[in-house]
């Protein structure tokens, strides 16, 4: 849906507002430009560059591969396809989790090389002091707790996290000490409904669960999984609202059949010779280069419209 009225970019503020006016706040993934323009275009708050990325788009069992690089590179696909939503990036596994000053020069190459408006990094404890320093640095940082992906060996797989009271408490005091830190969000990943809504309306800032249920005060998925394009990746959590797989294979089926029946390409596919190229002398070609039947090229990428 294109909205008629031209929308304003969402700021760090505008999502702690949310919160306050009681609007849920919607997060979504995109990792590439075309992508990034669909969500774009649907009144999205939040674009997250996840490092999901690791798994989606190169296809790793976890995220750990991910680098600085492959981060910047996702960001900058998708910060140019983007008008008005915020575009937030994940911090990749140990350009973090080092020293504060590794985490604030990683995170400000996040803001200076891919366009990120925020960072996003897991944990707590041990991350204090980089959260301090970045956003010191003026980088709005948002938090993530509970099923880390980053931590998956540690937790012996993507297991719901806080289970039991003192990982519950230990939760409750994390999700607090994000928010003294200077912390504007915080995603809430696998962790009980009850626990996430306790959480969240104990916070000012607004918390975004996925796995966490309907207590959060924001929502994001994957988009991969949002879309349906994995049908082997189907956790509890996930809600298909498409399952684009199916109609995607019968396109690619559909373009195989119709190249073995030479069905395709038709005429309308196809170039005429040139009109300067059948006349008797030759003359000087002239600009643009554009045959009779070939409709105005559109110049330009495929960057935003
Ligand atoms: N496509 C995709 N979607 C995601 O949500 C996602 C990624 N990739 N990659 C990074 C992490 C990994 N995530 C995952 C991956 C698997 C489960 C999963 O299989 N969970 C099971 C078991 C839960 C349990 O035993 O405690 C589930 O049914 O939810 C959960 C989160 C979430 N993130
Ligand atoms: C699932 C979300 C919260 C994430 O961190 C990612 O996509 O990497
Ligand atoms: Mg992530």
């Amino acid at each position: 849906m294109v909205p008629s009225v031209p929308r304003k970019p969402v700021t760090v503020p505008d999502i702690v507002a949310r919160k306050r006016d009681g609007v849920p706040v919607v997060m979504v993934t995109a990792y590439d430009a075309t992508f990034a323009r669909l969500v774009d275009a649907c009144d999205v708050d939040i674009v997250l560059v996840g490092d999901s990325l690791g798994m989606v788009m190169q296809g790793h069992e976890h995220t750990l591969e991910v680098t600085v690089e492959h981060m910047i590179y996702h960001a900058r696909c998708v910060r140019r396809a983007l008008r008005c939503a915020h575009l937030t990036v994940d911090m990749p596994f140990m350009s973090y989790q080092t020293t504060p000053e590794a985490a604030v020069e990683n995170a400000g190459r996040l803001v200076k090389e891919g366009g990120a408006a925020s960072v996003k990094l897991e944990g707590c404890a041990r991350v204090l002091p980089a959260i301090e320093r970045i956003v010191a640095a003026g980088i709005p940082v948002m938090g993530h707790l509970g099923l880390t992906p980053q931590s998956v060996h540690a937790f012996g797989g993507f297991k719901v996290q806080a289970r039991n009271s003192d990982a519950a408490e230990r939760l409750r005091s994390e999700a607090a000490q994000l928010e003294q830190a200077g912390c504007y969000s915080i995603v809430l990943e696998g962790i009980p409904a009850p626990l996430a809504t306790e959480v969240s309306a104990s916070l000012s800032i607004p918390t975004i669960g996925i796995g966490a249920g309907k207590g959060c005060d924001g929502q994001v998925l994957v988009m991969q999984d949002l879309l349906g394009l994995d049908d082997s990746f189907k956790p509890k959590f996930v809600k298909r609202y498409a399952t684009l797989a199916d109609p995607i294979r019968e396109a690619f089926s559909a373009f195989a059949a119709d190249v073995r029946a030479r069905a395709f390409p038709g005429p309308e596919h196809s170039f005429g010779i040139k009109k300067s190229r059948v006349r008797a002398a030759p003359e000087p070609e002239p600009e643009p280069e554009q045959t009779q039947d070939e409709p105005p090229r559109r110049t330009g990428g495929y960057g935003p419209r």
